[in-house]
């Protein structure tokens, strides 16, 4: 194991969250967000629901961005790439933690001007499958006061703040998906990111 994801995963067991911005080569960002925007600017992306599968549909005074999910057997060279450097990570995150992870979904997404997402945990009551959630952040030129920061909150007290970060590209963060409140406070440019899930259940067996 190199050294930096040791570091990572060593402080993801102790504090339930971990980040970096120099363990993704900033090339491969580069070209990551490259290929969201022309994902995007082809109309691959539909707007993001919230709650489990379908039923609850959209809110974007809650949820605010539009998505596109990854294929882990497409053809976007950059996507395709990272896929394979995060599969790495979940025989990693398996070894380390014993979780028997066995597949992560993941998607772009992309924040409009005006768009956050409320204060929500990713791992959904009653469906234990999402464990660990990584972000790549991909806006190379964000400044202070574009708003867009992530707050994450202490995991037996959700109002108590305890960590605010910028979406700054090459930024990788790695969090309990059970365990860490988080709101995307709204952004005033644009924000582009990869979000995925780790999951434990078996992609073959999910509903299509
Ligand atoms: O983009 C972020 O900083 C967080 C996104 C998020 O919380 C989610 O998609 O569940
Ligand atoms: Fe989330």
């Amino acid at each position: 194991m190199t050294q930096p994801l040791d570091t990572l995963l060593d402080l993801l067991e102790t504090q339930g969250w971990a980040m970096s911005d120099d363990i993704i080569p900033p090339e491969l960002t580069h070209r990551l967000r490259t290929e969201g925007m022309q994902r995007w600017q082809q109309g691959e992306f539909h707007a993001a629901r919230i709650g489990r599968q379908q039923q609850e549909g959209r809110h974007p005074e809650i949820r605010g961005d539009t998505i596109c999910w990854l294929d882990h057997d497409n053809r976007q060279p950059a996507s395709s790439e990272f896929l394979a450097w995060t599969d790495e990570l979940r025989t990693l995150l398996n070894r380390h933690f014993y979780l028997g992870l066995r597949h992560l979904e993941m998607h772009y997404a992309r924040y409009d001007s005006g768009m956050g997402y409320a204060r929500h945990m990713d791992q959904h009551r009653g469906m234990p499958y999402r464990m660990i959630t990584i972000l790549l952040y991909l806006n190379p030129d964000w400044q202070p006061g574009d708003g867009g920061e992530l707050r994450l909150f202490e995991a037996d007290d959700p109002e108590r703040e305890f960590h605010r970060l910028e979406p700054l590209a090459g930024r990788l963060l790695l969090f309990r998906s059970d365990l860490i409140p988080h709101e995307v406070l709204p952004c005033t440019q644009p924000r582009w990111s990869l979000t995925g899930w780790f999951r434990t259940d078996d992609p073959a067996l999910l509903p299509t």
